[in-house]
């Protein structure tokens, strides 16, 4: 969190960015470059910054405090950015900016009505957030998080014929919901496993990205029916809350598997459960739940099927890097009132 106030004294200003420089190379590698962003900028635009120097989520009270009277924010998806906040912020709050490319955390009507302009960060994280989306899936089709701890335990016995067997990708069909950038860069990189047939489905058919893969668009009941894996990859929105339900699973082959990597709300946990413990489908992977972090004693901790990540997907030192980099840049642009490199339209 970076809260900036504009200001008429550069010489403190530069101080101060300095020794924020030098405490932060060294705990934190993935602040370098926001901090350059800004450092190279803020001395021409004037600005006082803040920063919450911690990895733990800023208290709501903490973050309500200092919010007070600041021209811009940059928050990330822990923080819950509603009326509360922007009344405490008050009218000086010009731009607001996530490092993130989710906005459900971000009240946008309220953004709206006070003429705030949101930047986020598409794009950079669609490589990295595919890569965990394929390895998430492989772990979850071939049983990996079982197999190694099985083979810690002692439960590795003589070569068994049926030991373990899972799902493989080759001649199957992948079904994706929800077609951006993100689930194009699924389908690349599955395609090579020899995927026999990519589906998908929207609120609309996106012949564009659907051509990149050669996707065939198919309504939610076929999505269920046909897939053999089915990655979800929408955005949380109304529409979409709790959207992967009972109805969904009911329709699914109970060899196929289900794998989350969008947001936890898209899933209506309870159902995910009854389908995944009664063998109605296969088996899920899921980077995203509700609540995060989900609690230890959950009942989807319990089930060999279900493999859980602790919402990791762009967790690479290159794309937080980057999308920390467009963060800064974002509200730096929104501050000086020009276009930002990425803004949300609302
Ligand atoms: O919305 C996002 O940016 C992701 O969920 C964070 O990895």
């Amino acid at each position: 969190i970076i809260f900036l106030n504009k200001t008429k004294k550069p010489q403190k200003l530069l101080m101060k960015l300095f020794s924020l420089i030098v405490i932060h190379s060294q705990r934190q590698l993935l602040w370098i470059h926001t901090f350059l962003s800004l450092c190279s900028s803020l001395f021409f635009l004037r600005v006082q910054f803040e920063l919450w120097d911690s990895d733990d989520p800023i208290p709501r009270q903490e973050l309500l405090k200092k919010v007070k009277g600041c021209d811009g924010l940059l928050c990330v998806l822990t923080e819950k950015i509603d009326a509360e906040v922007l009344n405490a912020a008050g009218p000086n709050l010009k731009v607001l900016s996530t490092m993130s490319v989710g906005f459900d955390h971000l009240s946008l009507g309220e953004l709206k009505k006070r003429g705030i302009r949101v930047g986020y960060t598409p794009e950079v994280l669609t490589d990295a957030v595919a890569e965990l989306t394929i390895a998430l899936l492989l772990a979850t089709s071939r049983r990996l998080i079982e197999a190694t701890h099985e083979a810690k335990t002692g439960g590795w016995g003589t070569w068994r014929t049926l030991w373990l067997c899972g799902y493989e990708l080759a001649d199957s069909t992948v079904g994706i919901f929800g077609l951006g950038r993100i689930g194009v860069a699924i389908a690349e990189r599955l395609k090579p496993f020899k995927v026999k047939k990519f589906i998908y489905t929207d609120v609309a058919p996106r012949p564009e990205l659907a051509a990149a893969i050669q996707a065939e668009y198919v309504s939610m009941d076929e999505l269920a029916r046909q897939s053999d894996f089915l990655a979800v990859c929408c955005a949380l929105t109304p529409e979409t809350q709790g959207i992967c339900n009972k109805n969904l699973f009911s329709k699914m082959k109970n060899t196929s598997i289900f794998i989350n990597t969008s947001r936890g709300g898209v899933v209506n946990q309870e159902d995910l459960y009854e389908a995944l413990s009664t063998g109605q489908i296969a088996g899920a992977g899921l980077d995203v739940t509700v609540p995060e972090p989900l609690p230890t004693n959950h009942p989807l901790f319990t089930l060999k099927n279900c493999v859980i990540l602790p919402h990791i997907a762009s967790a690479s030192y290159t794309t937080r890097n980057a999308m920390s980099a467009l963060a800064a840049n974002n509200l730096l642009a929104g501050l000086r009132g020009e276009p930002m490199p990425k803004e949300l339209q609302l």
